[in-house]
């Protein structure tokens, strides 16, 4: 937690020349708080008690009084403001570079990471952090330097009052050790929870269709409930902590502070010495209670430091996830789309083998299939080409480069991925299209003619500028495909992925997309996946793909004429649709 802690206060120092500003005006406002009490002191003994009506002297004293309560509200809003900052910014550079981390992590991340947890770290946590800055550490420094302050005022009216602080001090530290040391666990353990919720949610909402079309509400609803019902107990744990420790202790100063002042000034002052000074004691008291304050507010806010170093710790902990080795050359350009596949194994998790003794080459503009079964290994050779996942043994060269040493921008531009089921952003059409790239309206419209997705497009109310909801759910399965493929052929690829990329597709819109993506054959080298082999059967070479192996390969002619995997698929789907010969 202190190495935590010491993380979070890095990101403040650069702001060092505001944090400078924030702690002499800091010193500014407390001297100014200080002195009011010492004034009023001044003026009750030298000369209220006394009957000294000096008006000028009087006078004098008053304006420095109001002049120190000025100085001391300006200032102290000044450095309030300044420590605001530094805080919200803080919190800004540390989500957004969260989110750049979260983005940049390999696939393999988010295999394991369910998606609503990642997201309550990046909104929820840092949310926690900012109170961590926003009310934890400029109000600490404010408080610290405050007490500082008040210990030297207590100091110059008695030293007695000084020893009052330090058996508070000790006392009050002890607690907050004792407090973290419990709830540190307890916090650990809402954050967690509150992550699951969170995932539970948006699984609950991503799998809405499939939820209600099992009838499986009860039982979600059921699993919801328990995991909140969790939440709740470890949050009332936590509740039972804070109301023992932090009340305890604020009761606990009290009656320490009361202790010390019957004791210092009720029974030494008026016995031993019979006189009190009325000014000394209305300053001791302004100042017991100026310095019960800040400790007050310290003990109140150690919940929150609590929580926001427990979020701070989750948070370091996704920054510290791994990215992927980027071995990249900037520097490196792909001219030639010569393809080599030389994979003698590859896992994903170390221990199942998906693909095995995969080696082949697809010289540039050829057109290739590759088929199979489901489940034996197509797409897990396509996430490694496209540098989803990183090979386990052997390489993939593009021309004369490996596709390790392509940086993500050569890759993504060379490269096209046309998904089964694309994402689809919140925004038009036409962005949805063009996503960030700097392309004229004319080149979308091409774009979306080339993949026959324009006249569906033109026959919305708003065309082009229709705005898709998340999920894309306002388009069909089908035309979210035919967007996918807009969306990468307006990036003008020299290998195109077309990973069941029409499965979706009525058999007239298939075929006219069939003779588009034909049109470019020669000039850009095609990868199709198809499970539907009548869209594959003019492939110059197809692979047929079996438990992780390359079975057979040939033109569709030349595998016809063997006896094996691919005949018997092909027939089997001509008996169930003879259309498709
Ligand atoms: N991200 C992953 N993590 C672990 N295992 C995976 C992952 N993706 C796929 N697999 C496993 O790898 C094997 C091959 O899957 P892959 O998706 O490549 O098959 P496929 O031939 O494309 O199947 P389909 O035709 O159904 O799309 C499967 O056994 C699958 O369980």
């Amino acid at each position: 937690m202190k190495q935590t802690f010491f993380s979070l206060l890095t990101y403040a120092t650069v702001y060092k020349k505001m944090l400078w500003q924030a702690f002499v005006l800091l010193l500014v406002a407390t001297s100014a708080s200080v002195m009011g009490p010492y004034l009023i002191k001044v003026f009750i003994d030298n000369y209220l008690t006394p009957a000294n009506w000096n008006f000028y002297e009087i006078m004098v004293l008053a304006l420095v009084y109001i002049a120190s309560q000025l100085i001391g509200a300006a200032t102290f809003y000044a450095q309030a403001l300044r420590f605001n900052k530094i805080a919200l910014n803080v919190v800004q550079t540390l989500r957004e570079q969260v989110f750049a981390h979260v983005i940049s992590l390999p696939m393999s991340y988010f295999d394991k990471a369910a998606t609503g947890s990642l997201i309550s770290r990046i909104t929820n946590d840092t949310e926690a952090i900012k109170d961590l800055y926003v009310n934890v550490i400029s109000s600490f420094a404010q408080n610290i330097v405050r007490i500082l302050g008040i210990l030297v005022g207590m100091a110059l009216l008695d030293i007695r009052l000084v020893w009052l602080c330090a058996i508070l001090v000790p006392t009050v530290m002890v607690i907050m050790f004792v407090y973290q040391k419990l709830s540190t666990p307890i916090f650990m353990q809402v954050r967690s929870l509150l992550s699951d919720i969170n995932a539970r949610i948006n699984e609950g909402i991503q799998g809405m269709a499939i939820i209600q079309l099992s009838n499986q509400q009860s039982d979600f609803t059921r699993a919801f409930e328990k995991t909140s019902t969790d939440h709740y107990k470890a949050k009332v744990k936590n509740v039972v902590i804070d109301g023992f420790l932090l009340r305890a202790l604020i009761d606990l100063i009290y009656l320490l502070l009361l202790g010390g002042l019957l004791y210092g000034f009720g029974l030494i002052e008026l016995n031993a010495l019979g006189t009190v000074k009325v000014g000394v004691v209305y300053a001791f008291i302004n100042y017991l209670g100026n310095v019960t304050e800040p400790l007050l507010d310290m003990t109140s806010k150690l919940n929150m430091a609590q929580q926001a170093l427990v979020s701070a710790s989750r948070v370091f902990a996704l920054l510290a996830e791994p990215l992927s080795v980027d071995q990249s050359k900037d520097s490196l350009q792909i001219k030639n789309t010569h393809l080599e596949f030389d994979i003698p194994s590859f896992s994903y998790d170390g221990e199942k083998t998906v693909l095995s003794g995969i080696k082949f080459e697809v010289p540039p503009g050829n057109f290739i299939g590759l088929v199979g079964h489901t489940g034996s290994g197509k797409s897990t050779l396509m996430s490694l080409l496209m540098g989803f996942y990183p090979l386990t043994s052997g390489a993939i060269k593009v021309g004369e480069h490996a596709i390790t040493a392509l940086s993500k921008t050569q890759r993504a531009l060379a490269i096209g991925f046309v998904q089964q089921d694309p994402f689809i952003f919140t925004g038009s059409i036409k962005d949805n299209i063009r996503l960030e790239l700097s392309v004229s309206d004319d080149e979308v419209v091409a774009a979306a003619q080339q993949a026959h997705l324009h006249d569906a497009i033109i026959s919305m109310p708003n065309g082009y500028d229709t705005q898709l909801t998340e999920r894309g759910s306002n388009l069909s399965t089908g035309q979210r495909q035919l967007l996918s493929l807009a969306r990468t052929l307006i990036r003008k690829p020299k290998i195109l992925i077309l990973d069941e990329a029409t499965a979706n597709i009525d058999s007239h819109t298939e075929a006219l997309i069939q003779s588009s993506l034909m049109a470019l054959r020669g000039k850009v080298t095609l990868i199709a996946i198809a499970h539907r082999l009548s869209t594959v059967k003019e492939a110059d070479c197809l692979f047929v793909l079996h438990q992780g192996q390359i079975q057979q390969s040939g033109s569709h002619q030349e595998l016809m004429q063997q006896e094996g995997l691919y005949k018997h698929l092909y027939e089997l789907q001509l008996r169930s649709d003879p259309t498709q010969g």
